[in-house]
């Protein structure tokens, strides 16, 4: 056999790898919801973007549930700029002064959440946009911290209107914001309201998508992945300092989605193309998954 010919028989065997690979996963995770978060850094390029919703889409047409929450922090940081209001963080979370709220508020709900489902419809999805308010999904509280502002934390989760809107077809897209009994509205992050969502659905999978491999040990180095680690091992990493700023409201919603009865949750890569894909359908996944020591199913 000539070169070209081994290099197009090489190919054709890959691509048929990946798919028949992929029949597995799709025969077990049909009918069964995926919590997607999708935020910062690996929300900035637009390449990118169209892929990450063509992969929900994807998702939805072989029989997944999924359920897309998104953040904006970076978009929220340029508006507050061209305000001329400063951006504040203590241990990972905004700051939130009323006009900052306000920000929160029209970005995401206003902003980066049409966005978002203007480019699932457009990849021929189904997509419908909500934040905490709607359908009483979310209703906050505030978080227990000095000089945070109406920076809240989840006390419920009424999950019908999502599972009507799955049910139907429908691919909700969720934005952190929510409101308390009396209508206050609060800034959430975006991983928490992922976490809570996944744990109150029992969903089969919490994925987060971020700006790193995953969990490294040291996260300046990326050849440092960890690539599994159980909760109590996870823990460990907070405990340690091993996982720092903005990588503990991860971790924590991880185990805390666990401990709620979610099969796996993992952290990967928003950066690389098509990683959604490569997480749920092939045999090694990538990024680091988090498990109950029961569930480990992959990399073993
Ligand atoms: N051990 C760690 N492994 C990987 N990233 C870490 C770790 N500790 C801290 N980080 C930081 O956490 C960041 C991810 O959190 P964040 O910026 O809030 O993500 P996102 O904007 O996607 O929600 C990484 O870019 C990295 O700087
Ligand atoms: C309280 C808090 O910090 N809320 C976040 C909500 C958006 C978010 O989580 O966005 P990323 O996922 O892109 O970081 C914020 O205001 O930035």
């Amino acid at each position: 056999m000539d070169n070209d010919s081994e290099y197009i028989r090489q190919a054709e065997a890959t691509r048929v790898r990946v798919l028949s690979e992929a029949l597995p996963y799709i025969q077990q995770f049909a009918g069964r919801t995926v919590v997607v978060k999708y935020g910062g850094a690996a929300m900035k390029d637009s390449a990118l973007k169209d892929k990450v919703m063509r992969d929900i889409v994807f998702l939805s047409c072989v029989g997944l549930r999924p359920i897309l929450v998104h953040g904006g922090g970076p978009e929220i940081n340029s508006w507050l700029n061209k305000l001329g209001i400063e951006a504040q963080f203590k241990n990972g979370l905004r700051v939130t002064d009323a006009p900052t709220m306000d920000v929160v508020e029209m970005v995401l709900v206003g902003r980066v959440n049409k966005e978002i489902v203007s480019l699932i419809s457009r990849a021929g999805g189904l997509a419908v946009g909500l934040c905490g308010k709607d359908g009483n999904l979310i209703t906050a509280r505030p978080q227990d911290q000095e000089g945070i502002g109406f920076v809240g934390e989840v006390s419920n989760v009424n999950i019908k209107i999502l599972e009507t809107l799955s049910s139907s077809g429908y691919i909700p897209v969720v934005s952190s914001v929510a409101a308390d009994d009396q209508g206050q509205a609060y800034n959430i992050n975006a991983d928490t309201i992922a976490g809570e969502i996944a744990a109150a659905l029992g969903a089969e999978k919490l994925i987060l998508l971020t700006d790193t491999q995953g969990i490294l040990k040291d996260y300046k180095d990326p050849s440092t992945l960890i690539p599994k680690v159980d909760i109590r091992e996870a823990r460990e990493l907070i405990a340690s300092g091993v996982v720092s700023g903005g990588m503990i409201p991860k971790v924590n919603c991880c185990v805390r989605s666990l401990a709620q009865g979610v099969s796996a949750a993992h952290i990967i890569d928003g950066r690389i193309p098509h990683a959604l894909l490569l997480e749920i359908f092939t045999d090694v996944g990538i990024g680091t998954m988090i498990s109950g020591s029961q569930f480990a199913q992959k990399r073993e």
